[in-house]
């Protein structure tokens, strides 16, 4: 019999794998959704097929229960959720911060518990899943969980310590790259060019520089010297963000969200 799947707390990422799934080739049929609000599970049913239902009627008929609502909600999910979830369930965390070490102080003891840090490009099956194993998740809770996540990309297994630097790396990294490219567009803006023109010459910029960094096989620090000519344009560029401490901030950045995820840890906010 194939494995029922199910999606507690239906957002964005929920979504996003969801779909993935359903694209991957899972029978929606095998899939259960749920979500807060009535409007949110009648639009899931009608895009995808799949039946919405209450937390506890998921935790009762799933073999796997994918938790992917906020860190600040997963106390109360839990608290929900934990009378009806017998010990044989896997349970995947999708959230930020919160170890598996919480779910496992409140699901029945010897509960399987994986913890996976997925990221939006999971809407485009270009998602990096990192995951980690909890105390009681076996070699094949693993494999399970690679192969749902797999639906939407690539991904990746590390020790749950690594979990938050790779939230602070991958979790959140397309927000910085999004965050360049508005950047880099108002600059367009700055020289002269219009909106939707400096819009698609730095889109393209970052996809060609994104497949040069995952498919030329360089370094890319290599990849940067070739760009940069003696006397030309860009060093003047690399000046000035040396000058204002472009490395400096990014490394700060990330150490900031890290620091975030570990104080996500306890699910208070
Ligand atoms: N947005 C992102 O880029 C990423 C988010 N995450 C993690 O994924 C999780 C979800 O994030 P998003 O999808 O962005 O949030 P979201 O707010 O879009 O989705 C969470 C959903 O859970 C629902 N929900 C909350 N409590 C519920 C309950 N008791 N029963 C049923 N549904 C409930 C909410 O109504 C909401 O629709 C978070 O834990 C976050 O840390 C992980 C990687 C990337
Ligand atoms: O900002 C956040 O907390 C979530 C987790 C990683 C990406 N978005």
């Amino acid at each position: 019999m194939p494995q029922k799947v199910a999606v507690l707390g239906t957002g964005k990422i929920g979504e996003a794998l969801l779909s993935g799934m359903i694209r991957g080739g899972w029978a929606p049929s095998d899939l259960l959704v749920t979500a807060r609000r009535q409007e949110r599970a009648a639009q899931l049913r009608e895009r995808y097929g799949v039946e919405a239902v209450s937390n506890a009627e998921a935790a009762k008929s799933a073999d796997t229960l994918i938790l992917t609502v906020k860190p600040q909600d997963m106390g109360a999910l839990l608290t929900e959720l934990a009378p009806h979830v017998p010990a044989d369930r896997l349970v995947i965390s999708g959230a930020a911060g919160i170890p598996t070490a919480y779910f496992e102080e409140r699901l029945a003891a010897g509960t399987p518990v994986v913890r996976v840090m997925t990221n939006t490009p999971a809407l485009v099956d270009e998602a990096m899943s990192v995951i980690s194993a909890g105390t009681h998740a076996t070699a094949g809770h693993l494999a399970h969980a690679e192969e749902i996540f797999g639906t939407v990309g690539k991904t990746l297994r590390v020790p749950e310590t690594q979990q938050d630097a790779a939230t602070a790396l991958s979790g959140s990294g397309p927000a910085y790259f999004f965050f360049l490219v508005e950047a880099m567009t108002d600059a367009g803006i700055l020289l002269g060019l219009p909106r939707d023109k400096a819009h698609d010459l730095i889109v393209q910029a970052a996809i060609g520089a994104a497949v040069m960094l995952r498919d030329s096989g360089e370094h890319p620090v290599k990849l940067r010297e070739n760009v940069t000519s003696p006397a030309g344009t860009t060093i003047n560029a690399i000046r000035e963000l040396e000058n204002h401490g472009v490395r400096a901030a990014m490394i700060s950045a990330l150490e900031a969200a890290r620091d975030r995820s570990r104080e996500l840890a306890t699910g208070n906010g």
